[in-house]
Parts: structure tokens; sequence; C-alpha cells
């Protein structure tokens, strides 16, 4: 997993880096550089267009200036656009504009004619992590209208004007592409920046994992290469016991489709055996539809123990029977999954979260998450509130929506790096579930199956979106599960 470093430590860990490396602060920021530019080449290979790089007073500034020699070594066409004189900046900001080629123009800022078209790039180098102040005078006035010309925009590190782990307040530059330097900073990842950040890169810039984890505040991004390694493997004598026996439980007239979906992607992850508890009148559709799922009612399941695994919620409606809800969590002794209406029936009596057994998964999007813990003012109260929650009743809280966040008992959070806008379509918070579920029933430890499930489905909705694009609608997340294990190469 990726450490996700808090903005303050971020001098800190280059001050440890570069003497363990034994090279320069300005050597870093030339890997900086270099790895902002090795990017940009593969993404724009056949610019001719001006480059105005925007520098600030810190050291993202100096990024930009090093980036502007390189580019130079390319292109005439590369402006420097400045807001302080050299000696009142950083010091790899001094050095690297005292190093910046002749053929680089450096305008002030105040002699800027924001005459810029829609095909010149735009590169933002006006603050990175050290901002410490929402944006005043000059800075506001000229981020405004940049915002506001045409042009390709590309911030380094992160849009100048987001904090680096809160959320914003005033003014940032809109960027369509951010490069980040070797792991986002955890604003990025907040939905209220959406519309700031654009695309996100992560520029490697050769700080390794394990030192990163030292200076780690418990947050974590779920990469692909953490994903084979927290897969069980099955012999070749496995029979469909060993895939688990899982069951989901939810439904109500006009709403088993939730059921449909949640439990055929528990077949299509794995499961051996799959059961559906749903009100007895809709029992047809499911069998028609699903001939491999095995559909009771309330009636006809004796001892809900046999199974391996349950997920709780899909299209269940708020007209459940509480005290049959009560009991199943009071007789259950393993992790279960609850989703949905399974989770709004706990908002509405709350005395059910202490029944949820331990190392539960529950999977809320932001407004089931709400109806739990109460209206929050921003992505960092949701997430704070979501950590506490998960510590306070041992249970994981898998906070849906872009970059899904799994808060664990111990205190942990890890995003994930999967998934799309096309995802956002109803019934694949259901498939999610079924995924989950299946995990959890193939033995899975919760960790596992909870952090499986978000990055395979995330990469099945990717996958999917190839073709789909805006047509995308949750039964094709579920037809390409079986390829997300071929491109983990998982058996
Ligand atoms: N280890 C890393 O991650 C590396 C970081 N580098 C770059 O260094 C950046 C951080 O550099 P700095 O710490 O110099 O921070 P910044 O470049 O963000 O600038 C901070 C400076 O701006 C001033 N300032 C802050 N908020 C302001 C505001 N609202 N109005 C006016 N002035 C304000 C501060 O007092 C300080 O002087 C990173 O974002 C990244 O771009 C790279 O050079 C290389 C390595
Ligand atoms: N913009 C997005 N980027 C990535 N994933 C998304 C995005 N929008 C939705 N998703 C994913 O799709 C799923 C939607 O779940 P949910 O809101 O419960 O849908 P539903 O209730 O319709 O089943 C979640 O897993 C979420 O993470
Ligand atoms: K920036």
């Amino acid at each position: 997993m990726l450490s996700i470093i808090p903005g303050k430590s971020v001098s800190q860990l280059d001050k440890a880096f570069i003497s363990y490396e034994g090279i320069t602060s300005l050597d870093l920021m030339e890997r900086a550089a270099v790895s902002f530019c090795n990017w940009f080449f593969v993404h724009f290979p056949k610019n001719e267009n001006a480059i105005f790089i925007f520098c600030g007073p810190g050291n993202n500034g100096g990024d930009g200036l090093a980036i502007a020699r390189i580019f130079s070594k390319t292109t005439d066409k590369v402006h420097v656009v400045y807001f302080e004189d050299s000696e009142n900046c950083s010091n790899d900001y001094q050095s690297n504009f005292a190093k910046l080629p002749k053929n680089i123009s450096k305008i002030h800022i105040k002699d800027f004619s924001f005459n810029i078209s829609k095909d010149d790039f735009v590169i933002d180098g006006i603050f990175g992590v050290g901002i410490n102040r929402p944006l005043e005078g000059i800075f506001k006035e000229s981020i405004e209208k940049l915002n506001r010309v045409e042009g390709m925009k590309i911030s380094i590190d992160i849009p100048s004007g987001i904090p680096s782990d809160a959320v914003l307040d005033g003014t940032c530059f809109k960027a369509a592409y951010t490069v980040t330097f070797q792991f986002p900073k955890l604003s990025l990842l907040f939905p209220e920046h959406a519309s700031f950040v654009g695309d996100i890169h992560i520029a490697d810039i050769g700080i390794h994992d394990d030192f990163l984890k030292s200076f780690s505040n418990q947050k974590f991004l779920i990469r692909k290469s953490d994903i084979p390694g927290l897969h069980k493997k099955f012999h070749n004598f496995s029979h469909k016991g060993d895939y688990g026996r899982v069951i989901i439980i939810g439904g109500s007239v006009g709403k088993v489709g939730a059921v449909l979906m949640a439990s055929k992607s528990a077949l299509r992850t794995g499961s051996g055996l799959v059961h559906a508890h749903i009100p007895k009148g809709e029992r047809l559709v499911l069998q028609i539809a699903v001939p491999e799922v095995m559909v009771f009612d309330s009636q006809e399941v004796q001892d809900y123990k046999q199974f391996d695994a349950m997920g709780i919620g899909p299209g269940w409606g708020m007209n459940v029977d509480i005290s049959f809800y009560r009991e199943l969590l009071s007789n259950y002794n393993k992790p279960v999954v609850i989703d949905a209406d399974g989770i709004n029936l706990i908002s509405k009596n709350p005395d059910l979260l202490k029944l949820i057994p331990k190392e539960s998964i529950l999977t809320p999007h932001i407004k089931e998450f709400e109806r739990l813990v109460g209206i929050c003012e921003n992505q960092e109260e949701r997430l704070r509130k979501a950590k506490d929650l998960a510590k306070k009743h041992h249970i994981f809280i898998v906070l849906k929506g872009a970059f899904t966040c799994i808060s664990c008992p111990d205190g942990n959070q890890y995003f994930n790096s999967t998934g799309n806008k096309y995802m956002a379509t109803a019934g694949s918070g259901d498939v999610l579930t079924g995924m989950i579920t299946s995990f959890l029933g193939q033995g899975y430890k919760p960790f596992n199956a909870a952090v499986c499930g978000v990055f395979h489905h995330g990469l099945a909705g990717e996958l999917a979106s190839v073709v789909k694009r805006r047509g995308l609608i949750a039964s094709d997340i579920i037809d390409y599960i079986p390829a997300t294990y071929t491109q983990l190469d998982i058996d």
C-alpha cells in the first residue's frame, strides 16, 4: 500500500530522504521535474504550442523553473511567469532561476497579458503543499484570470490553493491534470476538489515505500500491485464448498433486482453456492434471471449459521421486521456485509449498531453514511467520523464514491484507486455488496475481502467503461468481474 503523507510532514520527509540517499534537495527537485516532464512528453508527444509556466515563490515554483529548463531543450516557446524576485524565493527556486537558459522568456506576473490560446499549455507551479492560508492579492487575481482563459491546464503536485490535507477555502487553480509527486496528497481525493484536480498522475521521484511508511498518517492508497498478495489460493481439487456458501438478504416488491445483482456478482466473484433470501412473491423473477442462485424466503431458512457469509440490505426497503434483523445480527457470529437499507435500518434503530458482529463490513454511500453519523460539513469530517465509527464498533466502513475509503478498526484508512464516473449508476453498489460477501464467504479475512472487493469492483467498472462509457449499467460491471482476474493474473 502506498503511504499518504500529511503535507506538514513533507519537508521532514524531504530532509530525511535526501540525507539517506546522499543527495541534495536540488537533486530531488530535479528528479521531480524530470518525472513531470516524462509524463508530459508521453501525454503530449506532438506539442508545438507555447508553454506558460507560472512559478510561485516556494519549491513548487522551483519545480516549475526546472521543468521550464527541461522543456527549453526541445522548444523555444517556453515562458516563465514569476511572482517574486528570485532573492525573495526559496533556495532551490533561486538555484533554478539562475540556471534558466536564454531561450526562455521571463515575465513578471504584473506585466503578463494573459493572452493564452486554447492550444497553449498553462502549468501551475504557484503553490504546492506549503500553502498555509487562502489566496489573496496578486495570487488570487492571477489564478482567477487563469481559470477564465483557455489552454491545457496542468498543476504541479497539487492545484494551487488547495491545502494538502483539508478542504479548500477560497480560490484555486482549475487543472485538467495534476501530476503529484510520489504519493497523492490527501485532499486530491476529496469529492469537493474534483473540479480543480482533474485526472491525477503519480510521478515517481524515487522515495521508496518503506521510507514513506515511517511518515505515514495511517492513510494509504491501494494499488494494483497490492492485490494479488491478498488473494487466497485454491488447489486443483477444490470443490464448491471451498469457495463458500453465501446468502444475500434483501429485496422488496419492485426492488428484487438489487438482490439479483448482488447474488449474480457473488457468483461471478467466485462463490461456490449463492443463496438469496427475498419476499416469497418475488421468487420467480430471480430464479429465471439467475438459475444458479438458490432462492428462499425467511420461513424456509432454519439456520443462518450454515452460511459462510451474509450480505444484508440490497433493495430491502424500510418495511422490514426489525426483530428479525435484530435476531439475525445477534445470532450470527461471523463478519457480515451490510449495505443500503441494511444501513438505513440501523440509522433508524441505532441500538442495532452494537449487535453488528465484530469485523463486519458496512458499505454506505455518502448519504447512507450521513444518515448513520449525522450531516457532515465535508469529506474531512466524513473521514474523521468513519474512522471513529470503525474504531468504536470494531467494524470496517467502506465509504463509497470516487476513491472509496475503507476505514479499519485499527484506525487505518485505505483509499481505492480503481473505478470511474461511469460507475455512478443504479445498482453498482449492489454489485459491490455481492463481491465483498463472496470474498468473505471464500474465507478471506474481512480486510482482504473489503480491499479486494472495492479494487476488483472498480477495475470491472473501468474495463466495462472502455466499450460502454455513459451507457454503462450495473450488469455490465458484473459481466466484467471475471476479466479482472485475468488482468491481475489471478487463477
Ligand atoms: N518531497 C517532495 O515531495 C518534494 C517536493 N517538491 C515541491 O515542493 C513543494 C513544496 O514546497 P514549499 O514547501 O516551498 O511550498 P510552496 O511551494 O507551496 O510555497 C510555500 C511558500 O509560499 C508561502 N505561502 C504559503 N501560502 C501562501 C499564500 N496563500 N499566499 C502567499 N504566500 C504563501 C509560504 O510562506 C512559503 O514561503 C511541493 O508541493 C513540490 O512541488 C519538489 O521540489 C521535490 C520533492
Ligand atoms: N465517480 C465515481 N468514481 C468511482 N467510483 C464510483 C463513482 N461513482 C460511483 N462509484 C462507485 O459505484 C458504486 C455506487 O454505489 P451506490 O451509490 O451504493 O449505488 P447504488 O445504490 O445505485 O447501488 C460505489 O461502489 C462507488 O464507489
Ligand atoms: K501547484
